[in-house]
């Protein structure tokens, strides 16, 4: 393998253990506890995987956790009232509604009713519109996660050629507007972009967030380039069981790039930990404090 191997799974410990010392510090000397509220409706298996580990390490972070099940059934109004209470809690500093909601459920509405100081998923119009035009708001956590990767590993990222394959409102859209602010020339391509292969070959980096399992491989990767992978498909395995695999065919594109992150072990982890950066950084806020630094965008 010739790619440098980048360790989500360590990194995102590092980003952790920093909320940690900060959520410590706002307890002594402010007798403040970040706290987020994770809702869920309906039973959704990825979503789940992700509550249970994000419960998990708010509590490891000292931050206060809470988790709303909600049933199948669920209605809107019900959904909204919940979220409303949520706005008003002021020990709840991050409200995070699991996607996908059920289909009664109109998920643009209830996304617009999150209070947008609260929205650690960034995922508010507002907040939206707020980084769109380089403002102060709340970063969607995954493509964050992205970003902390690429400026760890490059230190700057000004003037590189960046490829986001994904034009989704969660990770393709965001991502490119954290590479842009961060002066890299941006495309966002797509299932329609013409000669795919060809546009990525143009990148010193590429973020892949299709939902496409082992879709990039080797011959699409410029030698030497930066190789994210949003992907988390899980696929049957021969002989039974299943597996998580990424967008991008890790070993064969690891032959070519610069340097890899692998699945599981690399976004996905630093998801989570944005998902708690975002909530000392919402608390922080909602306080008047000082944010911390080198966890935020
Ligand atoms: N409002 C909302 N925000 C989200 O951010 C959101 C969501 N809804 N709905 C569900 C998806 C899924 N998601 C994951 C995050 C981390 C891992 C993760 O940590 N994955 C581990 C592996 C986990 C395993 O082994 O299954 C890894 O990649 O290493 C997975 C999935 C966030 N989501
Ligand atoms: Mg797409």
């Amino acid at each position: 393998m010739a790619a440098k191997l980048i360790d989500g799974k360590a990194f995102a410990a590092s980003v952790r253990e920093r909320v940690g010392e900060h959520v410590s510090r706002l307890v002594k000397e402010h007798g403040i506890q970040p706290g987020l509220a994770v809702v869920l409706v309906g039973e959704n298996p990825a979503s789940e995987v992700y509550v249970r580990s994000k419960g998990k390490a708010t509590k490891e972070a000292g931050m206060k956790s809470v988790e709303h099940k909600l049933d199948e059934k669920t209605s809107e109004a019900d959904l909204l009232s919940l979220i409303d209470e949520l706005n008003r809690d002021e020990t709840i500093h991050g409200i995070l509604v699991q996607l996908p909601v059920p289909d009664h459920i109109d998920a643009e509405k209830v996304l617009a009713a999150i209070d947008p100081a609260k929205d650690v998923d960034g995922f508010h119009i507002s907040n939206v519109g707020l980084l769109g035009t380089g403002q102060k708001s709340m970063v969607p956590c995954t493509p964050l996660g992205c970003l902390m990767m690429l400026r760890d590993h490059h230190g700057s990222l000004s003037g590189m050629e960046a490829v986001v394959i994904g034009r989704s409102n969660i990770v393709g859209k965001p991502m490119a507007q954290l590479l842009l602010k961060d002066s890299c020339t941006v495309t966002i391509a797509h299932s329609r972009t013409k000669d795919l292969p060809g546009v990525v070959r143009r990148a010193d980096i590429v973020v892949a967030a299709v939902g496409r399992p082992n879709m990039v491989t080797a011959d699409w990767i410029k030698p030497g380039t930066t190789v994210i992978d949003v992907g988390i498909n899980r696929i049957e395995k021969e002989g039974g069981g299943t597996r998580l695999v990424g967008d991008v065919d890790f070993d064969d594109v690891s032959k070519v790039a610069g340097a890899i992150t692998p699945v599981p072990g690399g976004v996905g982890p630093m998801t989570i930990a944005c998902l708690l950066a975002n909530t000392v950084t919402a608390c922080c806020r909602a306080n008047g404090l000082a944010e911390p630094e080198g966890l935020t965008a």
